[in-house]
């Protein structure tokens, strides 16, 4: 495996891109010549409809030693811990925390060990979402994996992912994230225990969120996006298997040939990874809190202006400056759902208890917010400029779905005293003592 993998940089570019063992393999001028240099097949992915609208058109142009038809059909397989029956157990709108799930007892690869945490919606009406926690520990051998579902966001938390897909390598380590859409056949090695989220949507592609007022520069910054560069191996296998995701079930077909075989490929239709040390933080440097979606890396949009399918968005070491102002997120009500996981470090409303590998849902309308440390500190707390999130990459996927844990999850490292984290928060109210007597004491 090559330590270190070359990319091409930006976000939603038309690229075009040949494995060196064979300049000229992409056509000049046109995408299906009668015969393709090298005795390629080409072959089209859509990953939206013919006809969408130009600046959401998406197609990549593959040209390929075999198409990726030569395969045997389709059987259905296990399905382990992926699902996306959200019936499975009875509604529970309480907060629920998750200690850091368990690394694998035995051997596992990365589709083997996709265990649904939680979800809602429907694959067959491209619509709704699915968030997984993986847990591996040897490579998938011989071995992809494409989701004809949806499109995957991969945020590793322990141990480096080193992917192999149809358009070139990736390696996405702890603190950099990755986006494999549908259909793109990957391949996934590790070395030793490795583990982190999976955020899944139906219905339509990640984009960059809109800056409005900000600007043109900030948060995430198109260039700091990478995608590979095309690299093909020649690799006749006695049989290469083929998993399909799909309906929310798992399919499997075998090949007589590594799927790894496209020599150059042109379009705007490939998997990318972002370092998230490389976010551009925006905040506020006067006084309050500004909402967490200032923090947006991407979003995956609705079909409602505005109001996002998911958006994926993470608590960065910053400046915090705010005069006055209890700096913690506020207490809060939101009729969004917040899965929240942390890479490394803590997190700031919870010190404690909230560890890396673990996670947290705040389903709709779920009051949530500090927990009593955090409220007493920061309250009380002299306020001056301050580092915060120093070492530490928390991070939510917030979705306008209303979302059902799994049977697995529901059962799996539920931390049943989470409750207990609020219930110290004191009475302060005191009816003589007035706002106004309040900023005559503090003169
Ligand atoms: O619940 C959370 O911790 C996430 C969050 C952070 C924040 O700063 C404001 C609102 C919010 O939901
Ligand atoms: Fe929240």
């Amino acid at each position: 495996m090559a330590a270190e993998l070359k990319y091409m940089s930006g976000f939603d570019n038309e690229f075009a891109t040949e494995d060196p063992r064979c300049p000229g393999a992409l056509p000049e001028g046109q995408n299906n010549p009668q015969k393709c240099a090298y005795g390629l097949y080409a072959e089209q992915l859509s990953g939206s409809a013919f006809t969408a609208m130009r600046h959401e058109n998406k197609r990549t142009w593959l040209y390929r030693i075999r198409p990726s038809v030569i395969h045997k059909p389709f059987k259905k397989i296990d399905n382990g811990l992926l699902t996306h029956d959200w019936d499975t157990v009875e509604p529970n709108p309480n907060q629920l925390r998750w200690n850091p799930f368990d690394f694998p007892k035995k051997k596992q690869d990365f589709v083997e060990g996709l265990a649904t945490i939680c979800g809602a919606g429907d694959p067959k009406a491209r619509s709704g979402i699915a968030i997984y926690i993986y847990t591996c520990n040897k490579p998938m051998e011989n071995k992809c994996l494409y989701n004809s579902d949806g499109d995957f966001l991969i945020v590793p938390q322990e141990g480096t992912l080193f992917i192999t897909t149809e358009m070139g390598k990736m390696n996405v380590a702890p603190n950099e994230i990755c986006v494999i859409q549908r259909g793109i056949r990957f391949s996934i090695d590790v070395k030793g225990n490795s583990r982190g989220y999976v955020l899944e949507v139906f219905s339509d592609h990640f984009v960059l969120p809109s800056l409005g007022p900000i600007g043109a520069n900030g948060l995430a910054n198109p260039r700091d996006f990478l995608s590979p560069v095309a690299w093909y191996e020649d690799r006749e296998v006695r049989e290469y298997t083929v998993i399909s995701k799909y309906h929310g079930h798992l399919f499997s077909a075998t090949q007589g040939h590594s799927p790894f075989d496209v020599a150059a490929w042109h379009g705007n239709y490939a998997p990318y990874k972002y370092d998230l040390s490389k976010f551009m933080v925006i905040n506020c440097v006067a006084f309050d809190h500004a909402d967490p979606s200032i923090f947006t890396v991407l979003t995956c949009p609705s079909l409602k202006p505005g109001v996002a399918t998911a958006d994926f968005v993470i608590f960065p070491p910053r400046w915090s400056v705010q005069e006055n102002t209890f700096r913690p997120p506020y207490y809060h009500r939101n009729c969004m759902s917040e899965f929240m996981g942390l890479i490394y470090g803590n997190y700031e409303a919870k010190e404690d208890g909230f560890k890396p590998g673990g996670g947290s849902l705040h389903s709709m309308m779920t009051p949530h917010g500090p927990d009593y440390d955090c409220f007493e500190k920061a309250s009380n707390a002299e306020l001056g400029p301050q580092k915060i999130a120093e070492g530490t990459m928390a991070f939510m996927f917030e979705s306008s779905f209303s979302m059902a844990v799994t049977e697995w999850a529901n059962n799996t490292k539920v931390d049943s005293n989470y409750f207990q984290c609020w219930q110290p928060l004191k009475k302060h109210f005191n009816p003589k003592d007035s706002a106004k007597d309040d900023k005559e004491k503090k003169k």
